[in-house]
């Protein structure tokens, strides 16, 4: 039986359509869930080209105690935050231990927390004058950006960088690495 991925999207989605495009047809995993918190966002209109079911949720219904138990019935063994903006519960990462991954765009510690998402991390790094910046892939705990770190990788920043073209260079990072670090954590449990 192939392990069931559902990604939680609040965005445009290209970090979710690169893991669908990955797991299409993969011997071991698929993506079978689009959560999403906005409706209207791109990812729903992937989930809906896709042929893969979009649960839209809220605040509210993500923290309920029967959240957990709904993606169980589905079948979930991995979730898989790709610009979530909300902050995943303890009844959920109790539910899914070591199970629920993040991918943050930027080098963790830094540049992490409540209100680093999306352009705002990237315009920190920018105002900071860094040299480089990066990804990091980490498991999920109770607090923002703050669980074990599975994967990170750098690209540099030149003088003439700005927000924008430093999130160019960091989505080219994300949809090279992030499926095949979801890949081989999946694997290690096969
Ligand atoms: N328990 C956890 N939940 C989430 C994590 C995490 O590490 N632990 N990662 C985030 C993703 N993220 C950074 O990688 C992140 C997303 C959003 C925010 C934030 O400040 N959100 C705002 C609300 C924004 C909105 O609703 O538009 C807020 O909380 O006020 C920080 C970091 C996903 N969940
Ligand atoms: N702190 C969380 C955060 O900022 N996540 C970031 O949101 C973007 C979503 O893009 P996408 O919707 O095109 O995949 C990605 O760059 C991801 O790293």
């Amino acid at each position: 039986m192939k392990k069931k991925i559902a990604i939680f999207a609040s965005g445009a989605g290209s970090n979710a359509q690169k893991l669908i495009d990955y797991f299409r047809d993969h011997a071991f995993a698929r993506v079978s869930l689009i959560v999403c918190n906005k409706p209207g966002a791109g990812v729903t209109n992937i989930a809906g080209a896709e042929g893969i079911e979009l649960l839209l949720t809220d605040r509210l219904s993500l923290q309920s105690a029967e959240f957990p138990q709904k993606l169980r019935e589905k079948g979930i063994d991995f979730i898989v935050l790709a610009g979530f903006l909300l902050k995943i519960p303890t009844t959920l990462i109790e539910a899914f231990p070591q199970h629920i991954i993040n991918i943050h765009p930027a080098l963790l510690p830094k540049y992490g927390g409540k209100g680093m998402y999306g352009h705002f991390v990237h315009e920190a790094v920018i105002a900071a004058k860094e040299k480089e910046s990066g990804i990091t892939i980490h498991f999920v705990d109770e607090h923002y950006d703050h669980g074990a770190t599975i994967f990170q990788t750098t690209c540099l920043i030149s003088g003439s960088d700005t927000p924008e073209s430093l999130a160019q260079k960091v989505h080219f990072l994300e949809h090279q690495h992030f499926a095949p670090v979801v890949e081989r954590l999946i694997l290690k449990e096969l």
